[in-house]
Parts: structure tokens; C-alpha cells; sequence
């Protein structure tokens, strides 16, 4: 059983609730869930005990009546409970606790085979602590143009975010000479089925601060062809994976919006890998075409188990190419240019 969302409030003060939160009680000190409600019963329709956290000595009393729990409170709060033992209990209503912001409840894989997705693969130490450092004195040397929430630079051709588009028309240049050992780079990825043709055009620098991240979506796919590699640096993130099934995908970044904190992730799937700094990601085929990626806007991560921190910013450079006729991919439920 995982532990319900209900916490000690933190003030004196909480309001009435038809959950209370009992200390000095559980079966650390020897009474089970079935005696506990049993007790508590004698006030009202008890729905359930659960722990409250994992010391065993606190549980959270859930009644179907608020009623039920303002009586419970009153008559056992610092009174010996003769029908436990004569036990003193401490109690206090409990309050609905929101997702937690870390605990992202899907499990993070460190690397991309654990995922399970056809197209996405992982490299770690893509480019040198030196480099890494090299590559973020460049961009800090450019202009940023700021965001509501981050900053990003564009080359090679801007990326507009009201159409989710590019203009094919507006050369900006060619990518700029501080990324040219990273292009020659990628082309050495294990995973590319035909090296030569991948001439990367476009470079999107984002700097992200902490608690920022990205909303789920699916790069357009008439805009850009079907490779796309974004460099992780300076500081770590975690990034989501979403399939939708096909008919209730957020086909417009508005309706994303609904779905990017949702709870009921019945209508996709979900999974999660850490992308640590100086790490290099390759989107291709059904991950790239099919899946959403979306950054979860978290200060701190939970991976396997371990709280990391987001760090003062994360900077990421996604390189793609510019698509110039439609897209033909194998995935027409999920492209632009085949609905
Ligand atoms: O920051 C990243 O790694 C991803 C950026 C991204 O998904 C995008 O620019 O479309
Ligand atoms: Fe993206």
C-alpha cells in the first residue's frame, strides 16, 4: 500500500477535515490498522487507515463524515484511548498533500535502453568538462532573448513559438563555428543509419533556471526532419516521455497545457530518463515522431532514489535540421502534415 497524500498540517490552526492525523499510534506500538478503525469507529463511518509516514507510530484516520472526525478529535486528543490500550494519542486534522513536485512516481532511468522506446538513445560525456565550459562562455558572449519563463538563442533559422514553426525563407547563416566539433561529433553517433545525410541546420540554445522546465510536445514535425540532438550542460534534468493514444493527443499547445501536470495519465504512457551534464540525446523514429518529451518544471529530481538538484541553470543546444516538404513519416496520427 502506498502512502495516502494526506500530511500533519503544518500550522496549529488547520481546518476541519474528515482526516485526521494520529500520533503515537500504528503498528509500531503494537495496534494494527483493523484495531485502529475499529476504535475510531465509534464516531462515525471510518473509510480507511493508513500509514502516515514510515515510523509505524503515525496514521492518517480517513472518515466519510467530517462530522465523524471533529468528534474523534475532541473526545481523543490527549485522552487515554481506553479501547487502545489506554494509549494517549495526539491528534490533528490532516490536509490533501499535492503530487509532490520530486516524486515523480515513474521511475528514471539513467540510461536510454531501460526506456523501452524505439528511436531514443543517450550519450554520456558527449563533450568535455572543458568544452562543456568553453561551449557556455560562447553563448554567455551572445545575445539571449528572454522568455516568460527562460532564455534561447537561436541559428541557422529562428524557431517561432506561436506557430511552432520555422520560416524556411529567413537564413540566419550557417550554425556558428563554437558548435563545429560537436557537428562532426554527432555524426560518429552509433545509432545513425546513414551518417552522410545528416546536415544539421538549426541550433536552438535554451537556458533554463531551476524549477523551470519544458511543456510536453512533439517537435513539428513539418518543421524539422527526423533527427534531433539536444546537448545537456551545466546543470542535470530529468525529461518525460508521453505517448498518447492516438485520437486524445494534445493536438494544440493550448490543449497541452490541460494535460502537462495531469493526474490522470490513464490516456498515455509514461516514462523518464536523467540527463546529466555534458550528456547528448538523440531523438529518432517513434520517439521523435510518436512521443512527447516534456522537462518537468522540478528544483530537485528523485533519481533511483536520490534527491539532485536542478543546479543554478541547466543550458541545452538542440540541433536539428529544417524540413522543406512535407513530412512522410511512419506515424500520421501524430504529424502535421498527413492529418
Ligand atoms: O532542453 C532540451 O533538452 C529540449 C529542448 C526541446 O525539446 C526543444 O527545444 O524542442
Ligand atoms: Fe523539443
Amino acid at each position: 500500500m502506498g502512502l495516502p497524500r494526506f500530511t500533519r498540517p503544518k500550522g496549529v490552526s488547520a481546518e476541519s477535515s474528515p482526516n485526521l492525523y494520529v500520533a503515537n499510534c500504528g503498528p509500531a506500538v503494537g495496534l494494527s490498522f483493523d484495531t485502529i478503525a475499529s476504535a475510531f469507529s465509534t464516531f462515525g463511518e471510518v473509510k480507511g487507515v493508513y500509514a502516515a509516514d514510515e515510523s509505524g507510530t503515525r496514521v492518517i484516520v480517513s472518515y466519510s463524515e467530517e462530522s465523524s472526525a471533529q468528534t474523534a478529535l475532541k473526545v481523543l486528543d490527549g485522552h487515554p484511548c481506553p479501547e487502545l490500550g489506554g494509549r494517549c494519542l495526539h491528534i490533528r486534522y490532516s490536509v490533501f498533500q499535492p503530487p509532490s513536485q520530486v516524486d515523480n512516481l515513474v521511475p528514471v532511468s539513467l540510461e536510454a535502453s531501460e526506456l523501452n522506446i524505439p528511436g531514443v538513445y543517450l550519450l554520456h560525456d558527449f563533450v568535455t568538462a572543458k568544452e562543456e565550459e568553453e561551449l557556455l562562455a560562447a553563448v554567455d558572449g551572445r545575445p539571449w532573448r528572454s522568455l516568460a519563463k527562460r532564455r534561447v538563442q537561436h541559428y541557422g533559422y529562428e524557431f517561432c513559438y506561436e506557430t511552432r514553426n520555422v520560416n524556411t525563407k529567413r537564413h540566419l547563416g550557417e550554425l556558428p563555428p563554437f558548435v563545429s566539433s560537436i557537428l562532426e561529433r554527432v555524426l560518429l553517433f552509433p545509432n545513425l543509419d546513414d551518417a552522410a545525410n545528416v546536415v544539421l541546420d538549426q541550433l536552438t540554445v535554451n537556458e533554463y533556471p531551476p524549477g523551470v522546465g519544458l511543456s510536453p510536445h512533439v517537435d513539428t514535425h513539418s518543421a524539422f526532419e527526423g533527427l534531433i540532438f539536444s546537448l545537456s550542460l551545466a546543470g542535470p534534468c530529468i525529461m518525460e516521455f508521453r505517448k498518447y493514444s492516438e485520437g486524445v493527443w494534445p493536438s494544440n499547445p493550448a490543449s497541452e497545457k490541460n494535460v502537462e501536470n495531469s493526474e490522470n495519465s490513464s490516456n498515455f504512457s509514461r516514462k523518464v530518463i536523467y540527463l546529466p551534464p555534458r550528456s547528448m540525446l538523440l531523438l529518432s523514429g517513434e520517439a521523435r515522431y510518436a512521443w512527447h518529451h516534456y522537462i518537468p518544471h522540478h528544483k530537485v529530481d528523485k533519481v533511483k532514489d536520490i534527491l539532485v538538484r536542478r543546479g543554478s541553470r541547466r543550458v541545452s543546444f538542440t540541433f536539428r535540421k529544417v524540413r522543406t516538404g512535407p513530412c512522410q513519416c511512419e506515424f500520421p496520427p501524430y504529424c502535421d502534415s498527413q492529418i
